[in-house]
Formats: structure tokens, C-alpha cells, sequence
């Protein structure tokens, strides 16, 4: 039984259902039905005058537990559709001869709310979070938030929270009517009591949000502003359809009535619930939270250490981005530079920074003195005696990051952790001159790094555990996703990002358009295409990393021309407003009419046959060889978890999450068809599509690309090792066939 509800009447005449399935009190059909039974008793009872429901250790219920979405739960409901919302929560909580009012603290989101707008009071925390976030798992509300949620807040109000998936504190949701109280925790319940007991005696009014009116919206209105919703959403997410049937059921029942909108609803959400999408987006719920489990490290029971005040060294684009990250959670941080102007820029950065903010709306005016009170600009190691965390975040020049760890070391006390922001050196050879090589660590935050939500955090073989930890920790304060991987060139992101404009410019040399490119590519769901991002990033930086990439792995990284002709003809992306595209004053781009003669003088560099391809073709040639990067990252034991990929890829190059990442979407696919592909191509195109050994692998038994790494903790590479190809068994558990198979696992490159 997954959960049930429990039943006490008190001396006052007031029964108190208690939701109780912790921790978070999730709701399942067992729960369900026992809130249906406890209600169906409570209410002839003779001793019961009036009925509240809560959720049990100050919790109402953080909804549905959405993993027996997405076809992952496999039982069949029996039952009429809108059983539970319109014959058990319409027709006998809400039509009750009895007052029921929901105490809310903690959560009440999705199932939990809508349970909770069926009340006919809410009296809650200020600190509870009241919202219907189910949109984010690609459904809709299923047991009548969208059709009451409008009633008591009006159209406008209830499409932002169910749209965007934003709940409201109990503090908001009381100023918008949602809630009709606010009571300390400690009163929450005997408040709720007391107003179940007014209400029996008229001096609250008894409401039914479902037959209520006077918040909505006049019919025409409503209907001009479902239209412009639903024109914006089209607009936002081409490839989704879950929101535009959130707006219909919302229509129907405007026009309609209520309740034949409940029944759309419920119809709705039982066809959504089985969608591919619900399911790749309940994975990534799943996934993002599993990033922070790592097998060997947070198991150890190691608590994190307290980390007060943080050095952040180098105030460029990427340092003051950092710093402006921490100080907003709170950190205090010293901001050092070498000199007395870069410092001033690097503060001034920050400034503008932190204004961005206020005008996304993140922050107040008022709130930025504040902030800034907590970045201390200092020139000189001084004041690093008592730093716990320093993060290196200076130019990507070696000698001069070995430079500053060797002096960090001098001055920063016993405990404090080394991190680095490097996006492309070995962490081994940046901590070469200084003998605390198991409190160095990788930081790779992402630009810019006080709004990209993800963290990759790097260990090395020597990484001390509790390092892991503390730097963990420090994410998760600041409100970053980490995802903690192995050392080598490009580390996890940047190695599966890097075919991305490697594919790309591979199929415009061989034939393909490049805005065709760009389009096929942001159809299948990319923001932005290969060629809009190379643009963006600068040609300078593009051919820099690329001469990263071609080093470390020479027999896998295709060499294109496209880009030094165009750099030959001054072009160097969107800072000089020509790269691949043309950009205007804003930064829009447009096309480049001249674009074909400059592909045509790359393409003469070469004797390739030209191909025809359709856009499914372009997205397989883009994406499959991330795919197989991806599989070599896994195998190589640099990434724990296929999951962690997929987060990786969701967070780090903006694949789309209700593709579910990179290894789930391959999944989708098929590691034979994958690979297949890859072996044709590789024939024809070069060992760029080579499929590695552990792809192979697995499309020979046509299993799951999905591989966990059991527990050993560290990426060796076999050139650092003293004795090479002794005895580095890494055993591999395999997850996808569910044999429990142990391989012993020798790798390096
Ligand atoms: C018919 C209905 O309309 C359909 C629905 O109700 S769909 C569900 C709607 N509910 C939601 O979207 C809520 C999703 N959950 C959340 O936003 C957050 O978990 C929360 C705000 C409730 C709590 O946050 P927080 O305290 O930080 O805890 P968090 O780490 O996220 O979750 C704790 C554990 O519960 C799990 N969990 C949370 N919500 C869950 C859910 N709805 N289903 C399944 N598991 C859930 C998490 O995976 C995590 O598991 P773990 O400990 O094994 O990692």
C-alpha cells in the first residue's frame, strides 16, 4: 500500500483527515481511495460537525507521485475516468453536507492542491508553496485545478501558474485569494478547526469553487486571452502539446461549464499520462535529483564541511559571474585581481550583474546594496588566511593557473578546497606545483554563471571524497544542478558538445545548406542551431577549443575548413555581427546571401561526393555521433550515470528535456539502428563516425546504452598510471539488461 489517510475525530466535533505516505505525503491511488473511505465515514457520523485535512509532519502533500507516469507503473486503472474527480472529489467532498477545510504547510502541489482547492476554506503557512506544477512532466491537472484554480484566481493569474509550473508562497496565495487565512505552523490545524466550525455556524462563507464566477473573466475576454496564450505557446514550444490541451480544457469549461470541463480534463490527463514526453520528463525529474547521489562519495556518510567565506581569483566574465552567484545565496567572497582596474571592472561586472537580475524580476533594487556588501575586492593573497573555498577562474592559460595554485596553496589555510574553473586542463597537471593535489577540484560552472543552473563538478584520482562533498554542498546552495565526472580533455559537457558543430560543419563540406542545418536542428527542439552557436562563441574561441579537441583525440575529430575561410574574410561571428549569419544592431541574425560562396570554396578544398539530406537525416548525423561520445564518456567511467548525461546535456548544451537527455532519447531510438548508421557513415565519411566499442557492444545485444558505474570513484588514465594496463578493474554493473553482469573495464586515450 503506497500511503493512506488517517482518521481522528476530536471532542469539538471536528474529524481530521490526515494525508500520511512521507516524506512528502505523495499521493497514489491507495491514498486516494483512503481519503474517499475516511471522507465516506466521517461524514454520517453523528459526532462529526465539520472535517479537516492535512498532510502528516507539517506537510500537505507534494501531489501525485509521478513515477507511475510515462507507461513506467504498468497498472491498469479499472475505473470510470473522472472517478476520482468528479464522482468521489465534485460530487462527495465538495457537495458535502459537512464544512471541510485543508490546513496547509509544506507543499500542496498538483493532486495536493487540487484536493486542497476542493476545500471549502485553505487556511495555510506563509512559508507553504501552493501551485500546479504537473505541465512540467508534460501533463495537465487531472483531478480539477484547471477548471477551480481560474474561479478563485481568475484566468489570467491561473494560466501563469499552471503554464510556467510556478507555485505561490501561502503569503501570496492569501493576498490572491487562494488561501483565506495565514497561521503559524503551530497553530495551523486548530485554526483550521475553528474555521470548519464558523462555517457550520454561517460566520464564514461556504464556498464551492467550482460554482464560482466572480473572479473570471467576462466570456469575450477570457476567450482573447486564452487565444494569445495559446498562440504564445505555440510559439514557445512548437514540439509540445500538453499546454495547448491545458488551454482547451480551460476553454471548455468556460464555455462549457465546469463540468463537462472536469471530464475533458480527466480524459485529457489519461491520454497524456501514457505520452513519451510525460515519460522523458519524468525521467528527468528523477535524473536532476539523482546528479547528487554518487556512488562511493555520498554514500560514505561524510557530512559537508561549513564553507563561510569563499576567494574567487579573477574577475573576468567568468569570475564575477561566480562571485555574483555566491553572494546572492549568501556567501560572503573575495574578489581578487592584479591590479587596481581589472579589479574595478571585475566589481563592476558584478554590479551589472546583479542589476540583470532586478530586471528579470529575481531581485529587488533594494536588495542589491545588500549583496554587494558581501564582495570584498582585494589584489593581494592577504586575505585568503581564511578562506575556505577559493575558485580559480583566470584566463585558460596553464602555466599561469599552476602559477596561482602554487601561491593559493601558500597562503590559504590547511582545509580550504582548490577549485578550478577550467572548461579544458587537466586538473593533474594544473595542481602539478603544489603537493595538495586531494583538495583540488574541477568547478566548471557554465556562462553566465550566476543563471546557468548546472555545475560539473571534476574529480581527479586524488580528490579527496569529502571534497567532493563540501563542493556538492556549495552547489546545491547556490542552487546549481552539479554533475560530478571524471578528468580528461573537455571533461563530460565539453566532449559530448563538441560533434554538436563538428557534424555540422562535416555536412556543409560534404553538401548539406547550413541554414537548413540550423533549421532541421532547432525543429527537432535546440534553441539555437550549430552554426547560430558557433557564431555566438566567436570563431577565435571555436578554433581554439578546436585545436583542444583535435590534440586529445586525433583519430575521432574531423578538421573542417569552413571556418578559416571565413576567417579569411574577416569574419569571426556574432561580436563582429558576420559570422555564419549577419547580425544587426539587436543581435538578430539573418541569413547571409554570400554564405554559399565561401561553403563552395571549403567544399573545393576537398574531393567528397556532396549529399542530398533530409532533415531527419541531419538530425541523426548531429546528434548520433553525441550519442556515441556520450557512450565513450560512460565507458571511460568519466560519468557515473547515463542520467548524469542526460541531465548534462538538458542543462549544458539545452537538448530538450522532454527528449529526456542525450542517452534517453538514444535509448528511444535504439543502440543497433545508432549504430548502424554510425558504422555506414564511418565508411563513407571518416572514423569522425567511427562507433566506439562500448556502443558496439551494446547495439550486438540490442540492450540499453544505460550502464552504471558500481562504485569506484576515480577516472585513472592509463599514461598517469605507474604500472599502465596492471590492474585498473573497474567494474561496471549493468543496469540496462538487469543481469547484474561485472565487467572488468582497462581504458585510457
Ligand atoms: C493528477 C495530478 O494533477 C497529477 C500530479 O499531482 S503530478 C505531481 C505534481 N507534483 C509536483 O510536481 C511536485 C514535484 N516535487 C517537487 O517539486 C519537490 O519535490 C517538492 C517541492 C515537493 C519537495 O522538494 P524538496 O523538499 O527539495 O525534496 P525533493 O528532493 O525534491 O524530493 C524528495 C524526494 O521525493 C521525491 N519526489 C518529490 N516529488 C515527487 C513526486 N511528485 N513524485 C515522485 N517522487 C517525488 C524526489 O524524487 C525525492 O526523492 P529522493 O529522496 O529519492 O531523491
Amino acid at each position: 500500500m503506497k500511503g493512506r489517510t488517517v482518521l481522528e475525530v476530536g471532542a469539538d466535533g471536528v474529524a481530521i483527515i490526515t494525508i500520511t505516505n512521507p516524506p512528502l505525503n505523495l499521493l497514489s491511488v491507495d491514498v486516494m481511495l483512503s481519503l474517499k473511505e475516511s471522507v465516506e465515514e466521517a461524514l454520517p457520523r453523528e459526532n462529526v460537525k465539520a472535517i479537516v485535512v492535512t498532510g502528516s509532519g507539517g506537510k500537505f502533500s507534494g501531489g501525485f507521485d509521478v513515477s507511475v507516469f510515462g507507461g513506467s507503473d504498468g497498472r491498469k486503472e479499472n475505473r470510470k475516468v473522472g472517478f476520482m474527480s468528479i464522482e468521489f472529489l465534485t460530487d462527495v467532498l465538495e457537495a458535502s453536507s459537512k464544512p471541510i477545510v485543508a490546513a496547509i504547510g509544506g507543499p500542496a502541489l498538483g493532486g495536493g492542491f487540487e484536493v486542497a482547492l476542493v476545500c471549502h476554506a485553505r487556511i495555510s503557512t506563509s512559508t507553504a508553496q501552493l501551485g500546479l506544477p504537473e505541465l512540467q512532466f508534460g501533463l495537465i491537472p487531472g483531478l480539477g485545478g484547471t477548471q477551480r484554480l481560474p474561479r478563485l484566481v481568475g484566468l489570467t493569474k491561473a494560466l501563469e501558474m499552471m503554464l510556467m509550473s510556478t507555485p505561490v508562497t501561502g503569503q501570496d496565495a492569501h493576498i490572491l485569494g487562494l488561501v483565506d487565512s495565514v497561521a503559524p505552523t503551530d497553530e495551523l490545524v486548530n485554526t483550521a478547526r475553528s474555521w470548519a466550525l464558523q462555517i457550520l455556524e454561517r460566520r464564514r462563507p461556504w464556498v464551492t469553487s467550482l460554482h464560482r464566477t466572480d473572479k473570471l473573466e467576462p466570456l469575450a475576454v477570457a476567450r482573447a486571452i486564452l487565444k494569445v496564450t495559446r498562440r504564445q505557446a505555440q510559439k514557445q514550444a512548437p514540439n509540445l502539446r500538453h499546454q495547448l490541451i491545458c488551454i482547451d480544457v480551460i476553454e471548455e469549461g468556460i464555455i462549457s461549464g465546469p463540468r463537462i470541463g472536469l471530464l475533458k480534463e480527466a480524459e485529457a490527463l489519461e491520454e497524456l499520462r501514457q505520452s513519451e514526453i510525460t515519460r522523458s520528463l519524468v525521467h528527468i525529474f528523477f535524473a536532476r535529483r539523482g546528479t547528487s547521489k554518487i556512488p562511493g562519495i555520498t554514500d560514505l556518510g561524510l557530512p559537508p564541511r561549513k564553507v563561510n567565506r569563499i576567494a574567487v581569483v579573477g574577475g573576468g566574465l567568468m569570475g564575477s559571474g561566480i562571485a555574483t552567484a555566491l553572494i546572492v545565496s549568501d556567501y560572503h567572497v573575495v574578489l581578487k585581481e592584479v591590479n587596481e582596474s581589472s579589479l574595478l571592472d571585475g566589481i563592476g561586472r558584478v554590479k551589472v550583474n546583479l542589476e540583470s537580475q532586478v530586471k528579470r524580476g529575481k531581485m529587488t533594487q533594494e536588495k542589491i546594496e545588500r549583496t554587494l556588501s558581501r564582495l570584498n575586492g582585494v589584489l593581494s593573497y592577504d586575505s585568503f588566511k581564511d578562506v575556505d573555498l577559493v575558485i580559480e577562474a583566470v584566463a585558460e592559460n596553464l602555466c599561469l593557473k599552476q602559477q596561482i595554485f602554487a601561491d593559493i596553496e601558500k597562503y590559504c589555510p590547511q582545509h580550504s578546497i582548490f577549485a578550478c574553473n577550467t572548461s579544458a586542463f587537466d586538473l593533474n597537471a594544473i595542481g602539478e606545483r603544489t603537493k595538495s593535489q586531494n583538495r583540488i577540484i574541477g568547478a566548471h560552472f557554465f556562462c553566465p554563471a550566476y543563471v546557468t543552473p548546472l555545475l560539473e563538478i571534476v574529480r581527479t584520482e586524488r580528490t579527496s571524497p569529502q571534497v567532493i562533498v563540501d563542493l556538492l554542498d556549495v552547489g546545491k546552495r547556490i542552487k546549481k544542478t552539479p554533475v560530478v565526472v571524471g578528468n580528461c580533455t573537455g571533461f563530460a559537457i565539453g566532449r559530448m558538445f563538441f560533434p554538436y558543430s563538428q557534424s555540422a560543419m562535416l555536412l556543409v563540406e560534404r553538401g548539406a545548406d547550413v541554414y537548413r542545418v540550423d533549421h532541421a536542428i532547432t525543429k527537432f527542439g535546440m534553441p539555437l542551431g550549430p552554426f547560430r552557436v558557433v557564431d555566438r562563441v566567436g570563431f577565435e574561441v571555436a578554433i581554439a577549443t578546436s585545436n583542444h579537441y583535435v590534440k586529445a583525440y586525433p583519430e575521432r575529430a574531423f578538421k573542417p575548413m569552413l571556418i578559416s575561410v571565413l576567417q579569411e574574410e574577416n569574419r569571426a561571428g556574432e561580436s563582429t555581427r558576420k559570422g555564419f549569419y549577419l547580425y544587426d544592431d539587436n543581435g538578430k541574425a539573418s541569413p547571409d546571401p554570400d554564405i554559399q560562396k565561401y561553403v563552395e570554396k571549403a567544399q573545393s578544398t576537398s574531393d567528397v561526393t556532396l549529399m542530398k539530406l533530409s532533415d531527419g537525416d541531419i538530425v541523426e548525423m548531429i546528434f548520433f555521433p553525441i550519442v556515441n561520445e556520450a557512450c565513450r564518456i560512460l565507458a571511460e567511467g568519466v560519468a557515473v550515470k547515463a542520467s548524469d548525461l542526460d541531465i548534462a546535456s538538458v542543462l549544458g548544451m539545452e537538448f530538450p528535456a522532454y527528449r529526456g537527455g542525450i542517452i534517453f532519447w538514444a535509448n528511444s531510438i535504439g543502440s543497433t539502428y545508432i549504430c548502424s548508421k554510425l558504422k555506414d557513415w564511418s565508411m563513407t565519411h571518416g572514423d569522425f563516425f567511427k562507433p566506439c566499442a562500448y556502443l558496439v557492444e551494446r547495439a550486438a545485444k540490442g540492450a540499453s546504452l544505460v550502464r552504471h558505474l558500481n562504485c569506484f570513484c576515480s577516472v585513472l588514465h592509463v599514461e598517469q598510471m605507474e604500472k599502465p594496463l596492471l590492474v585498473f578493474d573497474m567494474l561496471l554493473l549493468e543496469l540496462g539488461g538487469g543481469t547484474g553482469l561485472y565487467t572488468p573495464y582497462v581504458f585510457g586515450h
